[in-house]
Parts: C-alpha cells; sequence; structure tokens
C-alpha cells in the first residue's frame, strides 16, 4: 500500500504519448512513403525483435547504448533483456549471424518503435521513439556512403521535406588527432568538452601543442566546399590525416551523384551514438535544430563494414502537412453493399450507421460524412 494519490486514468509515464488522429494517420502514411522509397533502391524490409537478450544486444555495437536502455526480466527463464534503443545493432548483429550468408552488399532497410531512457535530443521529450531506416552492408568505400546520403535525401523529398542540410561529421577524428599527438589523458576531457562547445577561448587554453590546429579546424566547419578546401590545407598526423581524407572522399562521391544537396562539415563534432567508426551524418531542416535523422559508418559484430540512415518520423512528420483523411460516407442500413464496397475501392471510408432517416443524415453530419448512402442513392449531407 502507498499513500500516493490514485493516478488520473490519463497519465501515462514521463516521455511516453498517446498520437491521436491526424498525427497517427501521417505518421503511419509517412513511414510507409519513406519504405516505399527505400524498397525502389532495393533495400528490402527486416524486422527485428522489440526485445533481445541484454548480453547479445549490448555486444558489439550495442555495446556504447546500455545507459539509453530500459531492462526488463524474463519472468519465463529470469534472463535479462533490453528493449531495444536503437535498431541499427540489431543489423548489425543479423548481418553477423542469421543474415551472414546473404549476398553481399546486403542492403535493409526497417521501420520500428524504440525506447530510450533519456531523450534523444535536448529539445525532444519522447522517450518511445520510431525509427525508419537503411544500412548498406559489406562496402566499405566514399560510393557507400554518398548512396545512403542520396537516397536518405530521395525520400524526404517524396515526403515534402524540403530545406534540408545534411551535416558531416567524423566521430574518431578528433580522440585519434588527440592520441597521435600525445595529449595525456588528463587534459582531454577539458577539451573534448571545450571543443563540443565550440569554445575556442577554451580549445586554445587546454589544447597544448594543438592549439592552432584544433583552432583552424573549429574555424573550417561550415560549408562542405570551403570545409575542405580548409581540411585539406592542414598538417595533420597520418592517423587523423586518414580519417579526414575519408571524409573528403566522401564530399566528392556525394557531389558527383547529388551536387545539389546542402552539405556542411563539421570536423569537431562527435554527437551521437558511440559506435560509429567513421564519416558520420546528421540531418536538419534549415532553421531546426532537432534532428530528423543520423547515420553513419560502423562494423557490424563480425567486423563487417557498413554504413547506414536512420531518420525520426516522430520528428520528419512535424514538418509535413498532415494527411489527408479519406472522405467519409455514411451507410444508411439499407445502402447497397455492392455500391460501398465499390465506394471503399474508390478510396472512400464507408462508415457503418445505425440509424436511417432523418436521424441517419444528423449522424452522418456529426460523423463528418459527406453523403448519405441509403440503396443505391446517395444524398448530400447538407
Ligand atoms: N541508428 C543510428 C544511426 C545509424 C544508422 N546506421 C548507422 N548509424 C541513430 O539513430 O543514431
Amino acid at each position: 500500500m502507498t499513500d500516493d494519490p490514485p493516478l488520473s486514468p490519463a497519465l501515462l509515464p514521463s516521455g511516453f504519448v498517446d498520437l491521436l488522429t491526424p498525427d497517427a494517420r501521417t505518421e503511419a502514411e509517412g513511414v510507409a512513403t519513406l519504405m516505399d522509397v527505400f524498397a525502389s533502391h532495393g533495400y528490402d524490409r527486416v524486422r527485428p525483435p522489440l526485445m533481445e537478450f541484454e548480453e547479445t544486444y549490448l555486444a558489439g555495437a550495442g555495446a556504447s547504448l546500455a545507459e539509453q536502455s530500459f531492462r526488463v526480466m524474463d519472468p519465463d527463464t529470469r534472463r535479462m533483456m533490453v528493449l531495444r534503443p536503437d535498431i541499427t545493432p540489431q543489423i548489425a548483429r543479423m548481418a553477423a549471424t542469421r543474415a551472414g550468408g546473404a549476398a553481399r552488399p546486403l542492403r535493409v532497410s526497417y521501420a520500428g518503435t524504440c525506447v530510450v531512457v533519456a531523450p534523444v535530443a535536448a529539445e525532444e521529450s519522447g522517450r518511445q521513439v520510431m525509427q525508419t531506416g537503411i544500412e548498406l552492408i559489406g562496402p566499405d568505400s566514399p560510393q557507400a556512403d554518398a548512396e545512403i546520403l542520396a537516397v536518405g535525401a530521395e525520400a524526404l523529398e517524396r515526403l515534402g521535406v524540403t530545406g534540408v542540410s545534411f551535416d558531416l561529421t567524423m566521430p574518431p577524428f578528433i580522440p585519434a588527432l588527440l592520441e597521435e599527438a600525445g595529449i595525456p589523458a588528463s587534459s582531454r576531457p577539458a577539451l573534448l568538452r571545450a571543443l563540443d562547445r565550440k569554445d575556442a577561448a577554451a580549445v586554445a587554453e587546454h589544447g597544448g601543442a594543438l592549439s592552432t590546429t584544433l583552432t583552424a579546424l573549429l574555424e573550417s566547419s561550415g560549408a562542405a566546399e570551403h570545409a575542405v578546401a580548409r581540411l585539406t590545407g592542414l598538417n595533420l598526423p597520418p592517423r587523423a590525416r586518414a580519417i579526414l581524407d575519408r571524409l573528403v572522399d566522401t564530399v566528392a562521391a556525394i557531389r558527383e551523384s547529388r551536387p545539389d544537396l546542402r552539405l556542411t562539415v563539421d570536423p569537431v563534432e562527435f554527437r551521437g551514438w558511440k559506435y560509429h567508426t567513421g564519416v558520420c551524418v546528421t540531418v536538419f531542416a534549415t532553421g531546426r535544430s532537432e534532428e530528423l535523422g543520423r547515420g553513419g559508418r560502423y562494423l557490424c559484430n563480425d567486423n563487417e563494414p557498413a554504413c547506414g540512415l536512420t531518420f525520426r518520423p516522430d520528428v520528419l512528420f512535424r514538418l509535413i502537412p498532415a494527411a489527408a483523411p479519406r472522405k467519409r460516407v455514411y451507410l444508411a442500413p439499407d445502402a447497397d453493399r455492392a455500391e460501398a464496397a465499390r465506394l471503399r475501392a474508390q478510396g472512400f471510408a464507408t462508415i457503418g450507421g445505425f440509424s436511417a432517416g432523418p436521424q441517419a443524415m444528423e449522424d452522418a453530419r456529426r460523423l463528418g460524412c459527406d453523403f448519405v448512402l441509403s440503396g443505391l442513392a446517395r444524398t448530400d449531407v447538407s
């Protein structure tokens, strides 16, 4: 027994909401549109489960997601399970196990619900998040990175999302640079914080021998061509150089297929889950701070290279007009069944009516119907 006041019947746990119409419809139709574009490029749908054993999920690519994972105990076996916070680690597992023998390059798509402990971005409040994405497994090339971006861009265009920008990052770059430059482990946290805040003064203060390079890196972020021109001129140690060269090649490959995309580069950014091993991307709509999607390069659970892009439909669908409802027809109890079926085939929603005569007309109006079907006769709702 507790002394807590009784819960309101409408109360839900923080971060979980009911999605009503039209939002739920807009989400479902938007996901279908995205999945259709993915399928048209050969990305076949897979459906990993909502829960997995903790020890399998948190191995491999999922290792960095422990803090974001809800744990549930299986009452049958008493084994701990994870409610997935992200689908990509499941694809990394599938690619190394059940889909290990499938022809490469392996292209898969997915749409499903995830649950995170804390909202993904600061401006968000949701803990149940929808993911819709693609993964390209096998090739480790700038062309594969470019394909992911191009397919993602096309999917957004089909949805009608305009003014999108793709921000390229390379999370392993700064750690490699600090290590190669021999920056002591004790100064790294302050330096990483300063870089994360893009605080030039603090970067200069904590950067030691790397101050000039790090300041130049901060200044080079921006439009891809501007960034690439400045970054190629920098004097860098070999591992950091190799990571950067790969980013430059990826920019060139993207430009070849989609010269029109708005591309920016941020060499010091390392947001996102921590399993990425190479070039990453965050998708923004101009003038908005929420992330529409994120992606990047990683390794599957058997170290096979892969890259992918995951959209966040719950953010995305706030940017597009609500999906139009079907036109509605009120079926009086004597409505002709074949005619009703024909109307449904034409895209109408037929609403089964329990009233006839003037009451049918009133019910039809109340339920948002355009006309009443009685026998074969249509009467417009006035
Ligand atoms: N699933 C990752 C993005 C990603 C897809 N593929 C590789 N990375 C995320 O939501 O942040």
